[in-house]
């Protein structure tokens, strides 16, 4: 047997452990009541129950090692010894029912010493004492600047960029996130296009194209425009974005639009359908976010763009502008950029001491930007999000989180399972309410809800985005705390620009990355591009719970006691609230199923990170019945697909009924559950999409917007 099987063999009996203990908590047959009542009475025997329960599984520890070769693989699968068990049965302390207690902190995967690379960090200087009079810029521009965006001096990258882009050349600009791009070329584009004699007409159409990677971007990138054209009545900047009804773009683009900001599927989309799009006398092309925009996703809707912009045959300027731009990116070349100024913002010292592929690989992050990392193990995950999330929104003033989440179900799974259990809206939760703002934002959502979600999480001072990577590139959302990475992103590029939604133009941010105790080699991908995490302990986040007095569990908290009691109270509080959440998600069949989805959708998007970081994130480092927890499942799922039913029922039956059933069906669950979100089908999804069957289809839909 091939070790990847021999592993999954392993999974499988780990597996056996963990669902057989949960089936006989759930499907309590008389004896098993009566027993619970007696041990609740007499703690001894309640003591002794655990021991049987631990040792067994010892025991079968055992057992799997004999089967196995890989041993350090193992190690890193099977639990060690816990120090401290939750006791079984907990009351929650006040008027709800008797809880099931799943087995939360027993048999995880042993949480790994994280040795943090030693790195020097990238930095860059971010203002400058240079104003925008400076400039030769036309008077109203620079009171536009001074009086509606209240900007007076120039950002680094402003500075560098302006003159080079005013004197008509070509660049390629790269500097950290949040330190003002957006003006450093709209500023030259709008004093270009306002200067052109005779003046520009609405009939004109395109003078200037561009492109960003969402819809959100371009709405963000478009209202920029409208006020620095303010005073410039006669240039029209105009919109065109996925979601958005086609017929109200086509007579906008009818009427003339000068300034023309869009997502590149929805620009193709006219391109091919809208005869009144003409692009003879495009000047400009932006290309926002470019590595995004040149990435493999928006490949062929590049290319159709830039053939219809050749074919205007007029001569124009070109701008890539990134946080995580490479020169090395081989795509840029299909561009055709003419000697095209490279500009990067470093700091002095480091520009003398690296070499250029040092510096290219080192992605700057703003100066006051804390990052930290946790390493929790897949049981605790939703527990442990819910406990920071308490801690930031109920124990702290003015905090606004992001939360990225790996796909649309699960982002919706768990706005609706945070805001009712955390919130106090659930059934089981005591009456006591909390107002926390939970928001969500995916690209399965109408387009009319996200836009309204967008605004309102830009104009609100607390609240919680829990959104996809949608939200991942360029969105200037003002007074974010916390960016928390609840999944780890498909790139280091994607972490710099998840985590610089915060700590823009020089404020203060903080960055959480989740990360399992198999994930944490990630920390030396990020330490690739001198990126350097500091640790946060997961009892540390879990120990908020102490101060919540919702979840208390049996009896209350005296602070004389032992360091060691305060942390068995602090688990069991942990164990009320996973209780909590596994009540609420089984209250009904709806929910069981909404967060079946989103389990079917997290194993599906842990499929696709590319091959580079499959040493970290593979799916065979997936425990199923641990990942289910993490979505308030009280088991694995079963029966996904008719698939794993038939072929569970036949090893039953068959031939081959002694081998253990579990064997198998762990496997076949995995496949199932890839396969089955396959085929479901995603709603929204064009035609187009539907056809592709790649893998990365889900991952990628995210980040490509028509
Ligand atoms: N010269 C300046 N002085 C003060 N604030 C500025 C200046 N230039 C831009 N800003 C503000 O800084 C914020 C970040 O700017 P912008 O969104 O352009 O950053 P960015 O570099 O494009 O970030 P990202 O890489 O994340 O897209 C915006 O709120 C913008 O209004």
């Amino acid at each position: 047997m091939a070790s990847e099987d021999m592993l999954m063999v392993n999974i499988s009996n780990q597996e056996s452990t963990d669902l057989h203990i949960s089936e006989k908590q759930h499907n309590q047959s008389p004896s098993r009541q009566k027993w619970t009542a007696k041990k609740t009475a007499t703690g001894k025997r309640k003591a002794s129950f655990e021991n049987q329960d631990y040792g067994s599984a010892k025991q079968r520890k055992l057992n799997t090692k004999t089967n196995t070769k890989n041993k350090d693989q193992e190690a890193s699968e099977f639990p060690s010894k816990p120090k401290a068990s939750p006791k079984k049965g907990l009351h929650n302390g006040h008027d709800g029912p008797f809880i099931k207690t799943s087995s939360l902190f027993r048999y995880n995967p042993e949480i790994p010493d994280v040795f943090s690379p030693v790195v020097t960090q990238v930095k860059e200087k971010v203002f400058t004492t240079y104003s925008f009079q400076e400039l030769d810029l036309h008077p109203h521009l620079v009171a536009t600047l001074n009086k509606v965006l209240n900007i007076s001096s120039m950002t680094s990258v402003q500075k560098q960029t302006i003159p080079v882009l005013t004197s008509g050349k070509d660049a390629v600009v790269r500097s950290q996130t949040g330190s003002g791009k957006t003006l450093a070329y709209g500023i030259p584009l709008i004093q270009s296009l306002q200067a052109v004699q005779p003046k520009i007409q609405r009939s004109d159409g395109p003078l200037a194209v561009v492109i960003v990677p969402t819809r959100e971007l371009a709405q963000q990138s478009f209202q920029i425009f409208q006020k620095l054209l303010k005073p410039f009545t006669w240039i029209v900047p105009g919109v065109l974005m996925g979601g958005e009804k086609r017929k109200a773009e086509k007579a906008r683009l009818r009427k003339g639009i000068n300034v023309l900001i869009s997502t590149p599927g929805r620009l193709v989309d006219h391109i091919k359908n809208t005869l009144s799009i003409a692009f003879s006398a495009v000047r400009w092309l932006v290309l926002d976010e470019a590595d995004r925009t040149l990435d493999l996703g928006f490949e062929k809707d590049l290319t159709v763009i830039l053939n219809a912009l050749n074919a205007g045959g007029s001569s124009r300027q070109t701008v890539l502008l990134s946080a995580t731009l490479t020169e090395g990116l081989s795509r840029l070349t299909s561009i055709s950029m003419k000697d095209p100024v490279y500009i990067q913002v470093l700091e002095p010292s480091l520009s003398s001491q690296s070499s250029p592929s040092q510096q290219a690989d080192s992605y700057a992050m703003p100066d006051r930007l804390q990052q930290y990392m946790v390493v929790v193990p897949s049981k605790l995950r939703l527990v442990c999000l819910a406990a920071f999330i308490l801690a930031r929104c109920k124990f702290e003033r003015d905090q606004k989180l992001i939360v990225f989440i790996s796909s649309c179900e699960a982002v919706e799974f768990l706005d609706t399972v945070l805001s009712t259990v955390l919130c106090g809206k659930s059934s089981t939760a005591n009456k006591q309410q909390l107002s926390i703002n939970f928001l969500r934002l995916h690209g399965n959502m109408e387009q009319e809800e996200r836009t309204e979600v967008f605004q309102e999480f830009s104009q609100s001072k607390t609240g919680v985005l829990l959104c996809t990577d949608v939200a991942a590139r360029g969105l200037d959302l003002p007074q974010v705390t916390w960016i928390v990475q609840f999944n780890p992103p498909s790139s280091a590029a994607e972490y710099v620009h998840r985590v610089g939604r915060t700590a823009r133009i020089g404020a203060r941010g903080n960055g959480l990355l989740f990360l399992t105790p198999s994930e944490t080699a990630y920390m030396d991908v990020l330490a690739n591009h001198n990126i350097s995490l500091s640790e946060m302990k997961m009892e540390d986040i879990l120990s908020t719970l102490m101060q919540d007095e919702r979840f208390r569990g049996r009896g209350n908290w005296d602070k004389k006691k032992s360091a060691g009691a305060r942390e068995q109270h602090m688990r069991e509080r942990a164990t009320v609230l996973q209780t909590e959440f596994e009540n609420y998600v089984h209250g009904s069949e709806e929910s069981v199923q909404a967060a079946k989805k989103a389990l079917q959708s997290f194993v599906r998007a842990y499929t696709a990170y590319p091959s580079a970081l499959k040493h970290i994130f593979h799916i065979r480092h997936l425990h199923l019945g641990h990942a289910a927890k993490s979505f308030g499942l009280r088991d694995a799922p079963q029966g996904l697909s008719s698939t794993a039913n038939k072929s569970t029922k036949k090893t039953a039956k068959g031939k081959d009924n002694k081998r253990p059933a579990i064997k198998f069906t762990a496997r076949e669950r995995m496949a199932s559950l890839i396969r089955s979100e396959y085929t479901s089908g995603i709603s929204g999804e064009s035609k187009s999409k539907k056809k592709r069957t790649k893998k990365k289809a889900n991952a990628e839909d995210e980040l490509t917007e028509g």
